[in-house]
Order: structure tokens, then C-alpha cells, then sequence
């Protein structure tokens, strides 16, 4: 592709880095700039439609599978394109920020896919979004081996997993990349950059360009994005049809439209994933305001809750229907030094993997490298040498609307325990997301953006229906803060309160501690450079 007008449209407006002129070409920019110029505009609908979704449920309408599309759903005729080269076994998927080592060992795990991923698991600081695409460059380029100081030697080895890139999601933007003067999409940047330097790349090594789409909440999110691929590979000279992607169902919405998706997707689409974090969290958001969606302590809302039960058996069945991956959610224990509660979380991690198995899926995700046997085994055990289960169809499965919606059943206060939990979570994640890290693990589980945004929406909600009174949340959060900076005297506790204060106990709820918060403090403005 050849520079166009379009690069003095693009400005960089951020301290050059190392190695950050290898990404920031002007070829590539010219190509983010192209993707911004055709799909900004598309963009700003998509947020404007989901307040105005958000309005229309908080005044009462009721979320159901949309009639204008029940053709699509009742034509059993449509099928999505098959699985391309490296995405035909998907049964372990390991998910991870694309950081030098954890890249390495990411992709030497024994997993079959790694999800390198610039959205729940990065805090976008400008060093980590252009880092990660070096991270990305080097890892499919093969020159990324290095050694550490105290001589540890990271290797790539001959197997390696299968990278899918997920980009950050629609709400947010890059602000250290302008196009005409307004900051570009943050997916655009994430996809475009990627996209540019890896898709030759990727298919010249026999694979493709893979990607996981977060947080989409409909049907006219999936077509931005397929049209997003088919406009890339037109202006790369990529086949159509070569990408495909994977997309998280994480909103409750998106519940409601999952063939819809699909089939917006479907010369594209490589399955559905069950964001089951991110799903719980938009669950609370929605219905937030809702007395009967009360939600009680977050350690009590498992998977077996009928109506979580609801979305992974529709998830199974409406992708088998349409020859797509179902592929599970993150289980959030990770293995830990001591052994006993390393057992203890591998045995949750394995109950985990067994019902997700049994219930038809196809793979699942994990956190950590020591879980990747676990899971193996577990689907071992149910797949044998089949790459997939594709061929269960759940035609026994039946999920109404209001089964999606069955919170009722669960529904409650939260125990003191419970609430103290998503207050110390919330002030430890967000000092660790400024900081410019964004996935962590307390206590034995792994939080990150979304696991956060359940605990501060909790908080938020528990205070709304006054189940717990503002006082009891100030004396917790002085309690964590003060309990913080006595273990890390370098902790930014005046910025942790803000965000706290303004995402969990402010009387109105954003809809992402994210988007404010990144513009806040993570944007470092420098000159224009081009
Ligand atoms: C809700 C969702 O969206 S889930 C998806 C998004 N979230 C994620 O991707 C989180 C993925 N997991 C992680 O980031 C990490 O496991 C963490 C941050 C939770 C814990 O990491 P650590 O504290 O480094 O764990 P630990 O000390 O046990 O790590 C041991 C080794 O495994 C590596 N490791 C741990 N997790 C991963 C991973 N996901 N991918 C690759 N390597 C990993 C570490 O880098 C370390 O390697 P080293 O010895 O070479 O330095
Ligand atoms: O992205 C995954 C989730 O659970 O959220
Ligand atoms: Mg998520």
C-alpha cells in the first residue's frame, strides 16, 4: 500500500520511545488514519445507540431477542467459514498482556491459542499499546528471544500457540494518536497497527491475521467490525474472508443478539467466547438500578447460577448451530506458591473446565501457564482426538429471555466479608492499572479491567439500594488505602481514591471506570511529531 494524503492527517503526540518509530511508520499510520476517516463517524453512533439503549431499559423496556432479525435466526441454512489454520483445535487458550516475557512463555505454554490482549488485561499506557506491538512484531517474527540480568533465557520453541490479538474495545479511545485533530478509536489503533505489520506476517508462517473483539453490545457493533476487516484487507491486498475473530459475548445485550453476531461476522467469524467477568459486570450495570438484581458477594455468583447457566448453554448451542468455536470463560484462580492452595485452586480450575466440557464447548481460556495441563486434560478427556465437539448441537437447549434474566433466584445482600472483598480489590487494581499494570493477582485470583469493574459496580450498587450505608464504604476504603501505602509506600493513594469515589460512590454510575480514568492519568502529551 502506498502512503496517502491522508498521513499529515495522523499526529503522534507522545515523547518518541524506543524502537517506537519500527511501529509508528508513516505507511502504518496512513493506515490507521484510513481506518479512522471511514470509521470514526460509525463509532460515535455505536456509543450514542448504546446510552440510548441504556435509557430505553433504565425506563423500563424489556431486553428480548429482537424481532426484526428473527429470519436470520430461523434460517438454518447459514453456516460461518470454517476454521482457519491454527484455530481448528482450540481446546486451551491462554490469555495474557502482550508483555516480552509473558509472550514468550504465553506461547511456549502448551496452549493451542494465546490471546494477547490489549483490553482487560492492559492498562493503555502509551509504553504498553506500542510496546505490545513490538511485543507482537518480534514474537511473529521470531526474534523475540532475549535473557534476563540474572540469566534467564526466554526461548520461543518449536510448538508454538496460535496468536489472536484483541484489540481494546469501542468505548474507548488513543489519545496519543490524532486523526484530524481528534484523538483515533482505540481499537483502530490496536487492530490497525497489528493489522498493518503482522497480517503478511501471519499468513506468510501458514496462519492469519486472529483477533477476540471485547465488549461489543450488538448486532451493528459485529458489522462496524466486519467491515472494519473487509476494508483492511481490501487496502492491504489480503484476500477477503482471511481474517477472523472471535467474539467475546460479555454483555447482556449481546446475549440477545448472539446470531446476530455471528452471521454479521460470518465470512469472518472464528466462534464466541463466554466473557463471563465482563458479563456479570454489564449485567450490574444494566439492571443496576433494579432492586430485584440485587447481586450478593461476587465469590457467590458462580457459574451455576441459572442465569449463567442460561448464557453458556446458548452460547454452546447457537454456535454449533452455525459451525463456530464455543470456547469458555476465564476461570480466575491462578496456581499461586503454596501448595496447598495451589491444589486447592487447580481443583477449582478442573471443575471449572469439566462442566464447561460437558456442556459442549469447545476450549477455554486460562490465566496462567501452570493451568494450561489442567485444562488440557479436561478436554482431552471429552474431545479425545477430535479437534473440537462442533457436532454436539444442544438441540435439548432451551433459553428464554427470561432465563437470561433469572437473577431473581440469586439475588441478595452482600455479607460484610463480600463487601470489604470488592473494596480492597477495586483500590489494589486501580493502583496497580495507574501504575501501568493491567492484570494482577490477589489473593489467588486474577483481576483485571473487568474483574475490577464487577467489584466497583457492586459497591455502587450495594450503596444505591442501601444495603450497605456510605459510612461502612468510607471506613473500608480508608481501611484499604491505609493498608496499601503500609505495603507499597509508592502506591498512589490520592489517585486511587478519586477513582474510586468518582466509579463506585458517586450517585451517578460511568459506564467504565476505564475511558475517564485513562485520559486522567495515563495520557502523557508531548508535541506533535507528525
Ligand atoms: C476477564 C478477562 O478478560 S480474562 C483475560 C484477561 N486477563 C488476563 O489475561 C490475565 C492473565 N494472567 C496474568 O496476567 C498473570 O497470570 C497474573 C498477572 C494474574 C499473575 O502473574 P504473575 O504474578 O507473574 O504469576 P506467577 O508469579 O505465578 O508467574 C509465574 C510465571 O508464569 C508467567 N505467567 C503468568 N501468567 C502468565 C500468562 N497469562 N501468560 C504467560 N505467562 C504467564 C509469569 O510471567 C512467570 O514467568 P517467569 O517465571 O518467566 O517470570
Ligand atoms: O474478557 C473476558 C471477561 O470475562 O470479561
Ligand atoms: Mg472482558
Amino acid at each position: 500500500m502506498s502512503t496517502s494524503a491522508l498521513t499529515h492527517r495522523v499526529r503522534v503526540l507522545a515523547a518518541p520511545g524506543d524502537r517506537h518509530d519500527e511501529i509508528l511508520t508513516p505507511a502504518a499510520l496512513d493506515f490507521v488514519g484510513r481506518l479512522a476517516d471511514a470509521f470514526g463517524e460509525r463509532r460515535q453512533e455505536i456509543l450514542k445507540e448504546r446510552r440510548r439503549q441504556a435509557i430505553r431499559i433504565a425506563a423500563g423496556a424489556p431486553l428480548d431477542f429482537p424481532i426484526a432479525t428473527s429470519a436470520v435466526r430461523g434460517d438454518r441454512s447459514w453456516r460461518v467459514a470454517p476454521p482457519a489454520p491454527g484455530l481448528g483445535d482450540r481446546r486451551v487458550e491462554i490469555a495474557g498482556p502482550p508483555e516480552r516475557r509473558m509472550a514468550v512463555n504465553a506461547l511456549n505454554s502448551g496452549a493451542h491459542v494465546w490471546m494477547a490482549d490489549f483490553e482487560d488485561a492492559t492498562a493503555p499506557t502509551w509504553d504498553n499499546v506500542i510496546g505490545g506491538q513490538l511485543t507482537l512484531l518480534d514474537a511473529i517474527s521470531r526474534r523475540i528471544d532475549f535473557s534476563t540480568q540474572e540469566g534467564r533465557e526466554y526461548r520461543l520453541g518449536d510448538r508454538l500457540a496460535t496468536v489472536m490479538v484483541r484489540p481494546r474495545g469501542w468505548h474507548l479511545v488513543e489519545e496519543h494518536l490524532e486523526f484530524d485533530g481528534r484523538p483515533v478509536p482505540a481499537s483502530l489503533v490496536d487492530f490497525g497497527l497489528y493489522f498493518f505489520h503482522c497480517a503478511q506476517r501471519q499468513i506468510d508462517a501458514g496462519y492469519g491475521p486472529y483477533f477476540y473483539l471485547p465488549k461489543l453490545e450488538n448486532r451493528y457493533e459485529a458489522r462496524l467490525w466486519n467491515d472494519v476487516f473487509v476494508l483492511a484487507q481490501e487496502l492491504l491486498g489480503i484476500p477477503r474472508g482471511t481474517v477472523r475473530a472471535t467474539v467475546l459475548i460479555e454483555t447482556i445485550t449481546a446475549a440477545f443478539e448472539m446470531e446476530e453476531i455471528l452471521h454479521e461476522l460470518r465470512e469472518h467469524s472464528a466462534g464466541l467466547n463466554a466473557g463471563r467477568w465482563d458479563y456479570l459486570f454489564s449485567l450490574i450495570k444494566t439492571f443496576g438500578h433494579r432492586t430485584d438484581f440485587l447481586l450478593p458477594d461476587r465469590a457467590k455468583v458462580t457459574m451455576t447460577a441459572p442465569f449463567m447457566r442460561a448464557y453458556t448453554e446458548l452460547l454452546v448451542r447457537t454456535c454449533h448451530r452455525r459451525g463456530a468455536h464455543a470456547i469458555g470463560g476465564m476461570a480466575a484462580q491462578v496456581p499461586g506458591r503454596d501448595p496447598a492452595a495451589r491444589e486447592a485452586a487447580l481443583a477449582k480450575v478442573r471443575l471449572d473446565k469439566e462442566r464447561e466440557a460437558e456442556d459442549g464447548f469447545d476450549g477455554s481460556w486460562v490465566a496462567h501457564p501452570g493451568l494450561v495441563p489442567v485444562c488440557r486434560e479436561v478436554f482431552d478427556t471429552v474431545l479425545g482426538d477430535r479437534p473440537h465437539q462442533l457436532d454436539r448441537t444442544r438441540d435439548d437447549v432451551e433459553v428464554t429471555a427470561a432465563d437470561l434474566l433469572s437473577v431473581r433466584r440469586v439475588s441478595g445482600p452482600p455479607t460484610p466479608e463480600g463487601v470489604r472483598t470488592d473494596i480492597a480489590v477495586a483500590v489494589r487494581y486501580f493502583d496497580a492499572w495507574l501504575r501501568g499494570e493491567g492484570a494482577v493477582a490477589l489473593d489467588g485470583l486474577m483481576e483485571d479491567a473487568a474483574t475490577a469493574e464487577i467489584a466497583r459496580v457492586q459497591v455502587w450498587q450495594w450503596l444505591r439500594h442501601r444495603v450497605v450505608d456510605r459510612e461502612t464504604v468510607e471506613r473500608l476504603l480508608d481501611d484499604e488505602l491505609a493498608a496499601l501505602g503500609a505495603q507499597h509506600p509508592w502506591a498512589a493513594l490520592d489517585e486511587v481514591r478519586e477513582l474510586f469515589e468518582r466509579t463506585a460512590s458517586a450517585g451517578e454510575l460511568p459506564l467504565f471506570f476505564t475511558p475517564d480514568a485513562y485520559s486522567r492519568h495515563l495520557v502523557r502529551h508531548a508535541e506533535a511529531r507528525s
